[in-house]
């Protein structure tokens, strides 16, 4: 069976007497009593909704309520058929970097229940994310079938569809008497579901992006029901109308081809229960995409204090991608500078400077120019006016890093030189193993300081040796001479030491400082002047999270 078969296809018999008896007086008064049962749901909690209907309802209805949880039954307590939304078929994943991290949400619904079940994609692996539902409108079934002539106008572009998607309809039941389709309140319609992605026929193939805000708070995600291959499915709430479905969630990752794969074949089973209608086969009613990367806000609040961006520490709107940017920064400034932004202020006072005041922080004179407009791009309180991480990387700051490596190899050597034999750069390997055996720093063994003669090319050493400099703890300020300097996992030494001239025997020593100026730091993008002032070591402030 495929993943996007529902499973429930059980009808009540109630279900089947409205199927008979579709323009009966009876049936219109049944189903205003139960959309006015929805109507006392509006605003209840989900446990307190299941609580009533089970209770409400007859012990059949109930026992076949509870047993959707038991994979086997529908939703026989719910009166599908007067769901009130529209459904459209999975959408394609978006193609933009800035999608590659949505949910895709198909929805569908049972026949003659409140079934649905819902297709998400996402990137995420988070998996209460926000979830957003576009419930279909539930098909007519048994008698009750739609004439081919019916139509509406349908909300929104994905609505205007050709006559060949199937019809479904809204807002109770039918009048198979009348030419429009239309109940005698003139409230209900009916209307077409959509056509898949990429039919020939569909003017509109892939939706309009909607915000994803409306509808998960229409659509609230229950308990989960099963897993499938393809994602899981969960009881779904329509919070404003009381309805229960299905929903099936499944995440993708645009950019992965497994999840294209899964998309691909979600596409094709969405096509064919879209066009499906029968009374023993799950009701599809519709499915989503949502945008997370780009839509999605998260609200917790969370973070390591000092590089923390305003908005997570707000957090009023929520926040998103900007806020690693704005932690970009703050690591870059750190790098250069040995302290994150606001380090001279103590946690919640930290808090609430990145928060409520208009500062940026202070970026030091002595950094390049490159680097200080690295820096500000980052940290502006505006997270939309915080350029993207590919953006960055076309940044000067960024592209003459490249250019430095070969650089860097040398700079390194001279970073290491109990560390080299001459020939040759040491490898992480070597470097962690001469640290581990505390011999790197271990000044009276120098008989253990010859690290192993395994080779590397001149990429790899390139690709070892430019890491080192982005080490904090490398930092000058950090190496007070005291036995946390001499543990084993310590990073390797900041090359400013060897700008100037200095070797590792002295790096214990405050006395460096200030470090004379060396004219090949002029090569380092970091520094527009080669100067150094004299510092006094501070404490690191420590990460914490929240
Ligand atoms: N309409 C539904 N009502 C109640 N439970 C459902 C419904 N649809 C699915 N489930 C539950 O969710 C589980 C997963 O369903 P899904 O359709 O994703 O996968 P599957 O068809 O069981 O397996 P596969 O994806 O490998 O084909 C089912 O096994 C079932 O327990």
């Amino acid at each position: 069976m495929p993943a996007w078969w529902d499973k429930i296809s059980g009808r009540s018999k109630d279900s089947e007497t409205k199927s008979v008896n579709s323009a009966s007086v009876k049936n219109k008064i049944k189903r205003v009593k139960e959309n006015g049962n929805r109507k006392e749901n509006i605003g209840k909690s989900f446990d307190e909704v299941l609580l009533q209907q089970q209770s409400r309802y007859s012990p059949r209805n109930s026992r076949e309520f509870r047993e959707v949880g038991g994979n086997s039954s529908g939703f026989s307590g719910f009166d599908s058929a007067s769901s009130l939304d529209r459904g459209h078929p999975l959408p394609r994943p978006l193609e933009s970097p800035n999608d590659q991290q949505g949910h895709v949400h198909g929805v569908g619904s049972g026949s003659g229940s409140g079934s649905v079940s819902s297709v998400s994609s996402s990137g995420s692996s988070d998996d209460h994310a926000p979830v957003t539902f576009d419930h279909a409108p539930i098909r007519g079934h048994g008698e009750n079938r739609l004439s081919p002539s019916l139509r509406s106008p349908g909300r929104g572009s994905r609505c205007n569809t050709s006559a060949t998607s199937p019809l479904h309809v809204r807002l109770g039941a039918i009048n198979l008497d009348s030419p429009t389709g239309k109940v005698e309140d003139g409230k209900s319609e009916c209307h077409r579901l959509p056509l898949p992605p990429g039919s020939p026929a569909s003017p509109s193939a892939l939706p309009t992006p909607r915000s994803p805000c409306a509808n998960s708070l229409k659509w609230r995600k229950g308990r989960l029901l099963g897993r499938g291959t393809f994602g899981h499915v969960y009881l779904g709430f329509n919070s404003e109308n009381g309805q229960m479905c299905a929903i099936k969630e499944v995440k993708v990752v645009s950019d992965d081809q497994s999840s294209k794969e899964s998309l691909k074949q979600l596409n094709q089973e969405i096509n064919l229960l879209s066009q499906l209608s029968h009374a023993n086969i799950v009701q599809y009613c519709g499915s989503d995409l949502v945008q997370i990367a780009s839509c999605s806000s998260m609200l917790s609040f969370k973070g390591s204090p000092y590089w923390m961006a305003p908005e997570v520490v707000m957090n009023t709107n929520g926040y998103s991608l900007p806020v690693d940017i704005w932690s970009l920064g703050c690591t870059v400034l750190e790098m250069a500078t040995s302290r994150p932004p606001w380090s001279q202020y103590e946690g919640v006072a930290a808090i609430f400077k990145i928060g409520n005041s208009k500062d940026t922080p202070e970026i030091p004179d002595h950094l390049s120019a490159d680097a200080k407009s690295f820096i500000r791009l980052c940290l502006q309180r505006e997270p939309c006016a915080r350029p993207t991480a590919s953006q960055l990387l076309s940044h000067p700051f960024v592209r003459n890093q490249t250019t430095l490596r070969a650089t860097n190899v040398n700079i390194t050597r001279e970073a290491f030189p109990r560390a080299f034999d001459g020939s040759r750069t040491p490898t992480a390997l070597e470097l962690q193993s001469s640290r581990t055996n505390n011999s790197y720093f271990d000044r009276d063994n120098s008989s253990r300081l010859t690290a192993p003669r395994t080779l590397l090319s001149p990429r790899d050493n390139a690709r070892t040796i430019t890491s080192l400099p982005v080490s904090p703890s490398s930092s000058p300020l950090r190496h007070d001479g005291g036995p946390a300097y001499r543990s084993c996992f310590l990073s390797p030494p900041h090359p400013y030491y060897a700008f100037a001239g200095q070797s590792s025997q002295n790096y214990g020593e405050h006395s460096i400082f200030p470090l004379r100026p060396n004219p090949r730091s002029r090569i380092d993008p970091w520094l527009e002047i080669p100067q150094f002032r004299a510092q006094q070591p501070v404490r690191s402030p420590t990460r914490t999270m929240l």
